[in-house]
């Protein structure tokens, strides 16, 4: 189970990115780019075109916001929101075969549009009016325009990895479904014994961009690999490190699937080992709503997104106990609409 002579990737997408890129630059990193994404399911990246600034500038907000009562927070749960926007207290999700509840709390955001359609997945942001919006929401939206284009970018590129035009994008991410999920682990002592900030889980949909707070490390991936001379295979937990400017990428199961399981969908953690607290930021690029597998057409796998997400939400996350409760019949609705 030694983990410590593993370490994921890092590749510098500037080769792909800067305007003078060439033919040769960015083929090198499309080739890193799938080598990483068949070996581990994760990279960590450099030369992403995120300005350091925003990202700052994302993690101060994350500071101020999760720094009030919880009672502030609270009126603007995201219980209370049919499109899943808004803010998640600690201990209200568990997986499935988990003893605990995460101990994490968060807040999401999404693509902003004026209305909720059902099944609820597109719709407005809920954004807190007691701080002023140069203190949270400026930074924080303009970090997710930021980040949904370095997300984007990265389908391009992993699209290309398989031989696939990047154009493919065109034909299933018109109005894609591009949640964010910002993240406060609370300190190691405010743990209960065995609790995880967020337990073991694959990601659900497309591409995932992290930003980790820098220094706070917490985040470890499982990767197996062939025994030599044998059938079976060995695994372990790879710590990733906390980098400034360094981001975590990584594929989640439509990835995995669409790409007859090229690509991983690595299981992966957090444990937040410090004693103070550990703020992250995961932007999720997935794709539209309704589309389905455009790399494969005919081969009969007629689910859409929306289909897949709402299922893995299912499968990876329930209410604890004590919050169905206090939610009533209203838990099952807000479930299903996850
Ligand atoms: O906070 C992190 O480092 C990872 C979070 C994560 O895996 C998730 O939210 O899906
Ligand atoms: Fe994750």
């Amino acid at each position: 189970m030694g983990s410590v002579d593993i370490a994921l990737p890092l590749i510098d997408l500037s080769g792909y990115i800067r305007p003078d890129a060439t033919e040769e630059s960015r083929q090198r990193v499309i080739d890193e780019v799938r080598d990483a994404c068949e070996q581990f399911g994760f990279f960590q990246a450099t030369g992403h075109g995120v300005d350091l600034a925003l990202q700052k500038g994302l993690l101060q907000s994350l500071d101020t916001f999760f720094g009030q009562s919880k009672e502030e927070k609270l009126k603007l749960s995201f219980l209370s929101n049919s499109c899943r926007r808004g803010y998640e207290a600690s201990g209200m999700s568990i997986r499935d075969g988990d003893p605990l509840a995460d101990s994490k709390e968060a807040f999401y955001i999404g693509p902003e549009d004026a209305e909720i359609e059902p099944p609820g997945l597109y719709g407005p942001n809920v954004w807190p009016t007691n701080l002023p919006g140069s203190t949270f929401r400026d930074p924080v939206w303009a970090y997710y325009e930021a980040t949904f284009q370095l997300g984007r970018t990265i389908w391009e590129i992993l699209l290309q990895g398989l031989g696939h035009p990047a154009t493919v994008l065109d034909v299933f991410a018109k109005r894609p479904l591009v949640p964010m999920k910002m993240i406060r682990y609370p300190p190691a002592s405010q743990h209960l014994p065995g609790q995880f900030g967020v337990g073991a889980h694959t990601d659900f949909g497309g591409v995932t961009v992290l930003l980790q707070e820098p220094g706070k490390e917490g985040l470890e991936v499982w990767h197996e690999e062939a025994r030599p001379e044998s059938t079976e295979t060995t695994g372990s937990w790879v710590p990733v490190p906390a980098i400034e400017n360094v981001y975590v990428i990584n594929c989640g199961d439509m990835i995995q699937r669409w790409s007859t399981r090229r690509y991983k969908s690595a299981r992966h953690r957090v444990v937040n080992k410090a004693d103070v607290q550990r703020l992250s930021c995961a932007t999720f690029w997935h794709g539209d709503l309704y589309a389905t597998d455009p790399l494969n057409p005919g081969n009969g796998d007629t689910e859409c997104i929306g289909q897949l997400l709402f299922k893995r939400f299912k499968n990876q996350f329930s209410f604890t106990k004590d919050v169905a409760e206090q939610l009533g019949p209203q838990a099952q609705a807000v479930e299903g609409a996850r």
